[in-house]
């Protein structure tokens, strides 16, 4: 869901401190009366994707992964800009869409709230013995539903990988708390987001209960 750019000058923005790297996101409605701040990282330039992969990096390195792993599509840049910041070569993505190399994939169902109905992970076979045995951190853009994230913990443990670490840029609002459960102990994130409801002339305003 991308809105061109004659839409976006027409919404409220949400500023954000993502780890002292400031950004302003445009707020755009998903329903008559909810809205979210959109991240579209991929649009943020590539000194916002080398900055989140230093300050990611710098909060998982001691935990000493061996493997990052990033769920498609928007997890892509981060897990490349966390590899690098970490000084390794290879990742490992997890893709929705299945590949012509991708028929025999492990696969897990996940929702998501900014794409429509129901979306799928795929794990590459061949790439299971860069997992299974290892420290793995999973890395996304946003966590929000958290239907992602908790299916791309599921697929990475179902590979038999040791799931050490999560890293994401924003949380957004807390349904995701549910969602991971004690997982949640796992993540590390650079800033938080709230969700909007509208409110009049106000316009949007965040919604106290999705603050952390
Ligand atoms: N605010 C957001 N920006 C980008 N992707 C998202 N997915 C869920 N919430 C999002």
């Amino acid at each position: 869901m991308k809105p061109d750019k004659s839409e976006l000058a027409a919404h409220q923005l949400w500023t954000v401190d993502v780890a002292g790297y400031p950004v302003e996101l445009p707020i755009v409605p998903i329903k008559p009366d909810f809205a979210i701040s959109l991240m579209m990282v991929i649009d943020l330039g590539v000194r916002f994707g080398e900055h989140v992969g230093r300050e990611l990096a710098a909060r998982l390195a001691p935990l000493k992964p061996d493997i990052i792993v990033g769920a498609a599509t928007l997890g892509i840049p981060v897990a490349i800009e966390v590899t690098r910041a970490l000084g390794q070569d290879h990742y490992v993505i997890l893709q929705k869409s299945p590949k012509i190399h991708l028929t025999d994939a492990l696969e897990q169902r996940i929702s998501s709230i900014t794409s429509k109905g129901e979306q799928r992970l795929l794990l590459d076979r061949e790439a299971i013995p860069l997992l299974a045995g290892r420290r793995v951190v999973v890395v996304d853009d946003v966590v929000a539903s958290g239907s992602s994230l908790k299916g791309a913990l599921e697929l990475v443990r179902r590979a038999g990988g040791d799931v050490v670490g999560i890293g994401v840029i924003l949380t957004e609002a807390r349904d995701w708390q549910e969602a991971l459960g004690a997982d949640c102990a796992l993540l590390h994130s650079l800033a938080h987001i709230p969700q909007f409801t509208s409110h009049g002339a106000a316009g949007w305003v965040p919604i106290a209960e999705t603050f952390l």
